[in-house]
């Protein structure tokens, strides 16, 4: 499991740290780490370290002290360093470092821009943690053009431009092929699409000690999810494991039902009950033989995936609200909730567009800070929320912190894999797990699942596939 925290949770776990050893000179730490990184990417890239061309955008802050620092030690192994002051007065003790190490000193971007396919490497020192989201016209050019030339871009703890606490990019921004991230993990490490512009990220421990009041990010990994997943056991019966009932799909939309049915099923149900239209009902009896369609004892219900107009949405949700059952609300179930009073072992699955009809906001809002959107959404409803997309994000009513799913392949996005999801959370909670750990699970499994599989396949065959993974992942399975 990665963890992430809030940039002002950031600085408050660095002022813990340095109060708690004053001699400690964090940015000497952190400089001496990002020069390794680089001379391991110049070795990599062209042999050696000595002789190689680096350029340092410098910005205003300590983020630019980090790079120059670095840009001193690599003068010093012989390296041959241009360092550009872009924004404001750059740091004064890292430029005479570099200068004193042989480093030189330009006046601006117009003193680099007619050469810069000559460099090796950049490091981008402009913004870190510090920065607000966007880059000056100027200085975006001169990063269109470092990319236009292929010239490969380090980042100091984080690519400038993007917005570290929401993973939003809302103008210029670097792209970089490394990210040396200082400290912490910032969230836009998980978040796209600031994810994509950090490239690969190399995390530097200082030592900081998170404690309880800060806001985390938890994202899963593989190992997580092989340890976390209710695999059945030998003590294990049908309803032990869950029976899932599944209203989803009609008329219009009977494929939805078909896809959540299958999700459920290749997720281990104990038993799944179909409660949806006769059309999805005659191809489910050819594909899976083993769905019930008799009412009876159930454990958890999904709603709403394909539903469509549905006249009697709001009574059918209302009446599994008095059941006491969890249940999940998938698509247009979201519709028809009632306003609040949900339970935490709800579990809705928005994506952004449906999230914004929850919260009466702009879809872009929600795109702008998924994280906080989530909140809002588990907030005000009182239920947990997945929300879906690029990033899988999983909020509870009242708590602060987030679960991430492990990141998949871009590919999942397409009609019917949220159905597919849908089916496999209802498994999960049917199982008996707490909703959020549910969400992030399920969402997981598709993700791990697609990034196995050599390119796009339709949905219900991405929910065959997850069954192998499952067997895979038990096998590897550390208990914990
Ligand atoms: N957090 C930590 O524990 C450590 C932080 N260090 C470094 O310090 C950095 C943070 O330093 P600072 O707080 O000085 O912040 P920055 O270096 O991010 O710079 C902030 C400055 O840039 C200006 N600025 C921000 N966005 C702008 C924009 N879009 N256009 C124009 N001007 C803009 C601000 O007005 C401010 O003056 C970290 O990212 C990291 O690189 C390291 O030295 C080691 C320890
Ligand atoms: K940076």
């Amino acid at each position: 499991m990665l963890t992430a925290y809030p940039v002002h949770d950031i600085r408050r776990l660095e002022e813990a740290a340095i109060a708690a050893d004053p001699r400690r000179d964090l940015m000497q730490y952190a400089a001496g780490a990002l020069a390794s990184v680089i001379a391991d990417e110049l070795v990599e890239g062209r042999g050696r370290v000595y002789g190689a061309q680096l350029l340092i955008l410098v910005g205003p802050g300590n983020n630019g002290g980090d790079a120059l620092f670095a840009g001193a030690r690599l003068a010093r192994r012989g390296a041959s360093v241009t360092a550009v002051p872009l924004v404001g007065a750059p740091h004064r003790a890292g430029m005479d470092a570099l200068v004193h190490a042989g480093g030189r000193v330009v006046g601006g971007a117009a003193d680099v821009e007619a050469d810069l396919g000559r460099y090796d490497l950049a490091v981008d020192g402009i913004f870190g943690i510090g920065g607000r989201p966007g880059l000056p016209d100027r200085v975006a050019g001169l990063v269109s053009l470092l990319d236009h030339h292929a010239v490969p871009v380090i980042a100091v703890d984080l690519p400038s431009g993007v917005d570290a606490d929401t993973g939003a990019v809302p103008g210029a921004a670097v792209r970089a092929t490394t990210t040396v991230s200082f400290g912490a993990s910032k969230p836009s490490e998980f978040i796209q699409p600031a994810r994509d512009h950090a490239g690969r990220v190399v995390r530097v421990d200082l030592g900081f000690e998170a404690d309880q009041a800060v806001t985390e990010l938890q994202q899963l990994d593989v190992d997580d999810l092989a340890a976390w997943w209710p695999y059945p056991g030998a003590k294990n019966d049908k309803y032990s494991r869950g029976v899932v009932g599944i209203d989803a799909g009609s008329t219009q939309y009977p494929g939805a039902g078909i896809l959540a049915t299958h999700g459920a099923v290749y997720a281990g149900a104990g038993m799944v009950r179909f409660h949806g239209s006769d059309e999805a009902r005659r191809v489910l009896t050819a594909d899976l033989p083993n769905v019930v369609y008799a009412d009876g004892r159930v454990q958890a219900r999904l709603y709403g995936s394909g539903w469509g107009e549905r006249e009697d949405g709001a009574e059918v949700i209302a009446k599994g609200l008095a059941d006491g059952l969890p249940a999940v609300v998938d698509a247009d179930g979201l519709r028809h909730l009632p306003d609040g009073g949900l339970e935490p072992s709800w579990l809705l699955t928005p994506h952004a567009g449906e999230l914004a009809r929850l919260l009466d906001c702009e879809r872009s809002e929600v795109e702008a800070d998924p994280v906080g959107a989530a909140h809002r959404g588990a907030d005000r409803t009182g239920a947990t929320v997945l929300l879906k997309g690029a990033t899988q994000i999983v909020a509870q009513p009242g708590r602060r912190s987030v679960l991430i799913a492990v990141p998949g392949p871009a590919w999942t996005a397409q009609a019917g894999s949220g159905d597919v999801l849908a089916g496999i959370c209802t498994t999960l909670l049917a199982a008996g797990l707490p909703a959020p750990r549910a969400a992030v699970l399920a969402a997981s499994l598709q993700a791990v699942t697609a990034a196995a599989l050599p390119g796009p396949v339709p949905p219900h065959e991405l929910a065959r596939e997850a069954a192998r993974t499952l067997g895979r992942l038990q096998q590897s399975a550390a208990p914990r």
